[in-house]
Formats: structure tokens, sequence, C-alpha cells
């Protein structure tokens, strides 16, 4: 009989129903499964700021770890959490059907309403480009730090360290919060990370090429591909770690990829956005038309300035 495919994951809540997901799309096939729980250096440090801790890798370093050894076969993550680079034989394989790709508004509370400017809000995040976009369209919103888990931010919330979360819908939705969602945010302002909605599947080299196929042939979703192929290689230029609040969207239509993107400093006062088109099946190089753009524009300036703030 076959082995299973060892699935590798981190062990949040969020973690493991992604690796389960991939796992029941794999099982749908035919496959045989095995999940296995990887502690990560950014599961363990909960204290410090992953913008401060520098995020290369340490959500992953580990999972990689077992997939050059051959202990696992696949590790999945949010595609979202994966650097726009990544070490040498290791790949994306496959990216999951996209979510609704939209920030979203989560409390106990139906008073939230972040537009008035009459009434306090004091919101939760951990995420610089939130952070960000609130100073810049909605300057009298507060903020506060608010890392953790899902399940960690909404007992912080619950305990009053915030009145409300500011979220990806699809963490949210994955863990089964929708019934706090209060807001949807609008895509145009509230423009989500690269990769925000789906799921990846990370492989290393020495995977076996027949069973790697049939692996993207039970995971992988084309249209997503596109896109993110598209996003991941804006970020690549722009060398957005998660810390540096860079933005980016693309829609797939017709062999196409539509891209809107930019990049917004620190403090929220300057914001940079462009649109780009091109054939899907080159996405890569529409995202680095973009990317293009942005620097062009001003980009590279405040992308210094965002590196020194966050050195200091
Ligand atoms: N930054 C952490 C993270 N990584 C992936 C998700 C949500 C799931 C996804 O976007 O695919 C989240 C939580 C959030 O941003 O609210």
């Amino acid at each position: 009989m076959m082995q299973p495919i060892r699935i590798g994951t981190r062990g949040s809540k969020l973690a493991l129903f992604q690796a389960h997901h991939i796992a029941d799309l794999l099982q749908l096939q035919g496959f045989q499964t095995e999940i296995v729980v990887i502690t990560t250096k950014g599961d363990k440090i909960l204290d410090v700021s992953i913008s401060k801790i520098g995020s290369k890798g340490v959500f992953t370093e580990e999972l990689e770890e077992q997939l050059a050894s051959g202990d696992v076969d696949i590790a999945v993550h949010s595609a979202k959490d994966m650097p726009s680079s990544l070490p040498d034989g290791f790949e994306l394989i496959s990216y999951t059907k996209r979510e609704k790709v939209n920030d979203v508004i989560l409390s106990h509370r139906e008073d939230i309403d972040y537009k008035n400017p009459r009434k306090p809000l004091l919101l939760g995040t951990s995420s610089t480009r939130r952070v960000a976009t609130l100073k810049h369209y909605y300057p009298h919103v507060k903020t506060v730090e608010v890392r953790g888990n899902l399940q960690t931010r909404i007992k912080k919330m619950e305990e009053g360290t915030c009145d409300a979360l500011l979220l990806a819908y699809a963490g949210a939705h994955r863990m089964g919060y929708d019934e706090l969602i209060r807001h949807e945010l609008s895509l145009d302002e509230f423009t989500p990370a690269v990769g925000q909605g789906s799921i990846a599947v990370e492989a290393f080299e020495t995977l076996d090429p027949a069973l790697k196929k049939q692996i993207v042939a039970a995971t992988h979703h084309t249209e997503t591909g596109y896109r993110l192929r598209a996003e991941r290689s804006y970020l690549k230029i722009l060398e957005g770690g998660c810390s540096i609040p860079v933005f980016c969207l693309a829609h797939y239509r017709a062999g196409q990829v539509d891209m809107s993107g930019g990049i917004i400093s620190l403090d929220g006062k300057e914001r940079i956005q462009h649109e780009v088109s091109g054939p899907a099946d080159e996405a890569e190089m529409v995202g680095k038309s973009l990317a293009e753009k942005v620097i062009q524009s001003g980009g590279d300036r405040i992308l210094k300035e965002i590196r020194q703030q966050l050195n200091n």
C-alpha cells in the first residue's frame, strides 16, 4: 500500500484548519494523509511584535527543516505569510481557491461605526498595513497592537484591550466567527496583503515529481495561481516582508490579470497606488511592471523611510 502523504503544519487552529483542508482535497483523490504538527519560533515568541523580530522565516524555518529532511512531504501555510523568496530548493507548488480577500471588523458589539469621527473607536490589529491604512482614511480611529492567534486576539478583545479587531475575512471565516463580522472593508481602501485568502502548499526539490504532479492536480486552483503569481512577483520587487505596508490585489478575467497595488507610509500620510493589466500567463511580468510603476512614483523613497523607521 502507498505511504500516506505527510503534511507539515503549525499547530494553531487556523494552521490546522488549513492543513485539514489540504488533506481533504488529497483524500478526495484517493490519497491517505497524515498531519504532522511542527512548532515554529514565531509560535513561541508571543510578546514581541513580528515587525521587530524580523518577519523572515519565523513561521516557516522549522517546517522547511522537516521538508528538507523528508520527514514531511509538503507543508501548508497561509499564502499571505510566505516570504516572496524562499530558500534554495523550496517552492510553493500550489494555491487553493481563494477565499473572499477583504479585511473585516470583528466585534461582539453591534454599534461599531468606524466612519464616524465623533464615535471613539479602539481597533486591535498587529498589521502595519492596516494601521497605516486606518491613519490614512480614518485618522480618528485609534489602534492597539493585539498579537497571537485568532482565539487569543478575541480573548484580549473580550478582556477590554480593544472595542473590535481588524482582521482578514479568510481567517475569521475559517475559524467560524462569521457572526461577529460587523463590517467588510472596501478593497479600494483596505487593499489586502499579497496572497490574502489563499492556502499555499510548499515542497522541497526532493519530492518525487510524479507525486508532486498529483498533489498539484488535487490542490491547485488555476485562476488563484495566476493572481498569486502576479502579486508575489510584485512583493518580491518591493521586498515587502509582512512588516512593510505594501498591498496588492490581482483579479483574473478572460486570460488577463488586472492588478492594483501600492505602498503606504507608516504614518498613513502618503499612499501610492497604481493599476496594471497583462496576460495571465505572464503574471510575473505584470506584477513586476506594477512594482516598477510604484517604485518610480515615489515608492522607493517611502520604502527607504519605512526601513529606517522599523530599524529604530
Ligand atoms: N497575519 C496572520 C494571518 N495570516 C493569514 C491570516 C488569515 C488567513 C488568510 O489571509 O489567508 C492571518 C490573520 C489576519 O491577517 O487577520
